[in-house]
């Protein structure tokens, strides 16, 4: 992450040299995400003349074919208009290869055009392998790579690897895709991605907690009453119910994005900037995450289904009746949990975590909730409470950050109402939005693997929901349901309600 400004900054420099070979190149993810991101970049003046892509899927295309399949998808998924010398520049670098992972001449052939495009583009032999593919590839495709001596860096060039989420379905997995990992690639040429770390509003997390002196001290259990994470999505499982329904709310969201947030709304600061350090930090922060007991998941656990609903005008059906859900399916389609971190900044201090489908409207916060003030001098006036204080980092949809505090209604009467400071993204830098895989892309190109995940941290995360899984395997807690289009179960709510709290209402949420 470039440490001066935005997205990367508009003065790093350009990416490269490299090339960057795309293993599922005809899917979703490279049209949606990678090509706009590998455009934005280009147009930024951030993707050097020295690189190159070389997109590598079965289907029986010319580098033309590609071509085209690649700029009407820019055209489809584009975060402003497209520039048609950019795109046209960029795609004179862009290659395929018709090719199987599996079939071991595919790995010849990929070292023979890397050969090409070294002698033609001075890409100085550097390499960035992205397997854009679904996770029970990725151990065969490195091992390939590996056989092929297409991962082995020398002194005057490197190697990476870029794998999408899931690392794993639980532990057990997450260890043996490491170990089988680390048989071909050191660690420092894995980049796991979560694309959470890609997004400007999470990013600005570090810079928030440890660039102002103002939020720091306050930052511990003698000033923070609770804190609550939030990543509510208003779609259903749209087309991935064969993937969704293996998965859950629990395995897609929480080890991989809730933690991501925790992680860097609790760590403690790091030495320096580095990649190390952050990962590090982040890494002890889950583990100080206390494992849940079998008999305390029913109470610190709550996991349930949509059922038939609408969401404004949108009717979503059963999530049983979903494509591709089983007919009896028990997969949780919503979680919210209880957690603690059991160390010096944090004993005492409860993380509520909340995640689901089809839920009243997609919005991911982090509000941290302050703890309240004495009511002693109040008590013969007319104010009955007092306004809660929340700092609320907005991750999405709306960017900003907001400071909830209580202050005097003017008049002669001591009243007290809610008010708000704004801090918004679009009004302050303006509405250009980025993909966010940008800055990951980039940050793999130059080399910095502080936005990526490191094998512990993704084991530590593991860890701290694998209990979970051990109760749910023994009936320990019901599966509930909600309707599409509400907050999700009332259970979620008393949860709360038991510690005399509330999730904070997002109801009345805009930049004011
Ligand atoms: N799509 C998204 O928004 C996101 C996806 N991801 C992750 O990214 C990864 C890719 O997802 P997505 O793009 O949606 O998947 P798709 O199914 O759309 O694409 C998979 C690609 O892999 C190719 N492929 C599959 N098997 C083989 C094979 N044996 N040999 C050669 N090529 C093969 C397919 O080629 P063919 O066309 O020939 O079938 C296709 O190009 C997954 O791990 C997913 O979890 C993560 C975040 C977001
Ligand atoms: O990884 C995933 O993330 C998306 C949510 O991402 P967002 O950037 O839109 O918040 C989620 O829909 C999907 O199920 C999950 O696999």
């Amino acid at each position: 992450m470039a440490t001066d400004s935005t997205t990367p900054s508009p003065n790093a420099p350009p990416a490269g040299p490299c090339a960057m070979v795309v293993f599922g190149a005809a899917g979703d993810l490279t049209s949606r995400l990678l090509v706009p991101a590998l455009y934005n970049l280009a147009a930024g003046g951030l993707l050097g003349e020295k690189f190159v892509l070389i997109g590598l899927a079965r289907a029986p295309l010319t580098d033309a074919d590609f071509r085209a399949q690649l700029g009407e998808a820019l055209l489809r998924h584009a975060t402003a208009a497209v520039d048609p010398a950019v795109w046209d520049a960029l795609a004179q670098r862009v290659f395929y290869l018709e090719a199987h992972f599996e079939a071991p001449d595919t790995y010849a052939r990929l070292r023979r055009r890397l050969a090409e495009v070294e002698g033609e583009f001075n890409t100085g032999g550097n390499a960035l392998f992205y397997l854009a593919t679904a996770a029970e590839h990725f151990g065969g495709i490195v091992e390939q790579l590996g056989w092929a001596g297409l991962t082995r860096e020398q002194t005057d060039h490197w190697r990476r690897v870029i794998l999408e989420k899931p690392f794993g379905q639980d532990l057990a997995s997450a260890q043996t895709l490491n170990a089988r990992l680390r048989r071909d690639l050191l660690e420092k040429q894995v980049y796991r991605i979560d694309h959470y770390l890609g997004k400007e509003t999470v990013q600005n997390i570090l810079v928030l907690r440890f660039a102002n002196g103002l939020f720091e001290p306050l930052w511990n259990r003698n000033h923070i009453d609770h804190v609550q994470i939030t990543v509510a999505e208003s779609v259903g499982v749209e087309k991935r119910g064969g993937y969704y329904d293996r998965a859950g709310a629990l395995r897609d969201m929480v080890p991989n994005h809730l933690f991501q947030l925790l992680a860097l709304t609790a760590m403690e600061p790091p030495t320096c900037f580095g990649a190390d350090a952050v990962r590090t930090e982040k890494t002890k922060l889950l583990e100080a995450v206390q494992a849940l007991k079998p008999a305390q998941v029913p109470a610190h656990v709550v996991r349930a289904q949509y059922a038939a609903g609408t969401i404004g005008e949108r009717a979503l059906p059963d999530y049983r009746s979903e494509p591709r859900v089983a007919p009896d399916s028990t997969t949780e389609t919503f979680i919210a949990l209880k957690l603690a971190v059991d160390n010096w900044r944090w004993a005492g201090v409860p993380f509520y975590l909340r995640t689901g489908k089809a839920l009243t409207r997609r919005s991911t916060e982090i509000a941290i909730r302050f703890k309240q003030a004495p009511y002693a001098m109040f008590r013969d006036t007319p104010v009955e409470r007092l306004t809660p204080n929340y700092l609320v980092l907005h991750i999405q949809p709306e960017e900003r950050i907001s400071l909830e505090f209580g202050a005097k209604v003017p008049g002669p009467a001591v009243r007290m109402t809610g008010v708000g400071m704004d801090f918004c993204y679009n009004r302050h830098f303006g509405g250009e939005r980025a993909i966010g895989y940008e800055t990951l892309i980039y940050d793999c190109i130059m080399g910095d693997a502080t936005l990526f995940q490191r094998s512990d941290t993704v084991e530590a995360a593991w860890g701290v929901v694998e209990p979970i899984f051990a109760a749910w395997n023994n009936s320990m807690a019901d599966l509930l349901t909600y309707p599409a289009g509400s907050w999700g179960p009332q259970q979620a709510e008393e949860m709360l309600g038991r510690d005399g709290r509330q999730w904070r209402s997002t109801d009345h949420d805009s930049c004011r």
